[in-house]
């Protein structure tokens, strides 16, 4: 099976939610954790799964180009860059910085930056971001822990990151379809810009940009506009028909949640549990130390632990929790002192004997995978758009990574009913 789409993901639930969005549409899938060291899986795409979307500049984009490399090297004929459907960035970067160095490895000079997911909530009109109804710097996530979003014009977010310049193919252009984006974006990339911003409200436009970008080296976006790239690869005879590509072992035994995510959506979700299953809410701010935390939760989980409904052990908390632990140990050191605590609490849930777990929080979850060891993720079935259960090897668990923001709910009742 001849590698078709390589990707680099800059968050490992942002990995699982692209990875899922191609099984979807027919493409094999294997998601790798980290920059390869190894040859890469058969699959016809390969997601690598960074953390790199608050690492330092430099290291996301040495990790991204080592990425590309590796996919590359492997026979990739398009290369995808992840972000999350939120576009969560900070001035510095990553987006900006990272495209940009993936253009110049490719010797490519253009590529489209649409982060749109519909089926999420998350369109793009006039090159602004909503989430649902709201302004992206309306809906909860100016308020993130890490990437505050407070702008929802993606043209300016862009722009502060990059030297090249940003441009916007607008609705009334995308309604057009595949022809008529193909043209506009021939003409911004004559006029020198070296991105645009595309405009998507629908799966009927992403499926019609998927298509006008079907010989760009780079495509950078959410999951969303990846779903109409696999019918590129099958109009040119290169992808089968498939129907089984999302077959998984039976998920079965003891289960668990754990949630470093304090987005509305996480916050709503633990609200919901509370009413039904046992919830442990950790107060980082009375223990600031990981290891102390980790104790409390791991002594909590005995005799706790189920097969016929999950434990919820949680970090999450509101805003002005949030920023009182940022003020007393600073954003970055906050982050990382609860992602260690709940790293190691996912440790320990599976030395307890957990076989499922769901992690909520895309930085959450790679502190969880990289603790766990994970080396790849083989994708399932979807539980809410956007997050499929997965099987973690070698550890062989199942491994549900929601990013923050997504799922109904009762995702973490539901969750265990699936699979
Ligand atoms: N109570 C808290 N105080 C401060 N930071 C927290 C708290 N709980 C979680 N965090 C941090 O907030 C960040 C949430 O990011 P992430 O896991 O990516 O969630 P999301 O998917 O919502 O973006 C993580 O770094 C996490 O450790
Ligand atoms: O595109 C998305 O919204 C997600 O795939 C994603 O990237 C998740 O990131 P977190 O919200 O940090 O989990």
């Amino acid at each position: 099976m001849a590698l078709l789409l390589g990707c680099v993901a800059d968050d490992f639930t942002g990995a699982t939610d692209l990875a899922s969005m191609l099984v979807r549409n027919g493409m094999t899938c294997v998601q790798v954790i980290g920059v390869p060291t190894g040859p890469l899986p058969e699959a016809d795409a390969v997601v690598i799964a960074l953390k790199s979307r608050t690492a330092p500049v430099a290291q996301a984009v040495a990790e991204s180009v080592a990425a590309a490399e590796a996919l590359l090297a492997a026979g990739a004929k398009q290369l995808f860059f992840k972000y999350c459907s939120t576009f969560d960035s900070t001035d510095d970067g990553n987006i900006g910085p990272v495209a940009d160095a993936l253009l110049k490895r490719l010797g490519a000079g253009f590529a489209i930056a649409c982060p749109a997911f519909p089926a999420n909530g998350r369109s793009i009109y006039q090159g602004h971001l909503f989430v649902g109804s709201r302004l992206l710097n309306e809906s909860g996530m100016e308020n993130h822990p890490l990437t505050p979003m407070k702008d929802a014009d993606l043209v300016r977010v862009l722009s502060r990151q990059t030297d090249g310049g940003v441009g916007l193919v607008p609705f009334a252009v995308v309604e057009q379809g595949a022809a008529a984006i193909r043209q506009a974006m021939t003409k911004l990339a004559e006029g020198g810009r070296r991105y645009a911003i595309v405009d998507a409200v629908s799966d009927a436009h992403l499926h019609a940009i998927g298509e006008a970008c079907a010989s760009h080296a780079l495509v950078t976006g959410g999951s969303g506009v990846a779903m109409g790239l696999p019918g590129n690869f099958r109009r040119a005879g290169l992808l089968p028909e498939r129907s089984d590509a999302a077959a998984l072992p039976k998920a079965e035994g003891l289960c668990a949640v754990v949630a470093g995510s304090c987005s509305r959506a996480t916050l709503g979700q633990i609200g919901l549990a509370r009413d039904h299953v046992p919830v442990l809410e950790l107060d980082a701010l009375a223990t600031p130390d990981a290891q102390a935390l980790a104790r409390q939760a791991l002594d909590w989980v005995e005799g706790r632990l189920a097969a016929d409904r999950p434990v919820v052990i949680a970090a999450s908390a509101p805003p002005e929790k949030v920023a009182a632990l940022q003020q007393k140990l600073g954003r970055d050191a906050a982050g990382t002192l609860v992602e260690e605590a709940l790293a190691a609490v996912a440790k320990g849930l599976v030395a307890r004997g957990v076989k499922r777990l769901v992690v909520a929080g895309g930085e959450t979850s790679g502190a969880v995978v990289q603790r766990l060891g994970v080396t790849s993720l083989r994708i399932g079935a979807e539980i809410d758009p956007g997050v499929p259960w997965t099987f973690a090897e070698p550890v062989g668990i199942h491994l549900a990574l929601k990013s923050g923001n997504f799922g109904a709910r009762d995702f973490f009742l539901k969750a265990f009913t699936h699979g």
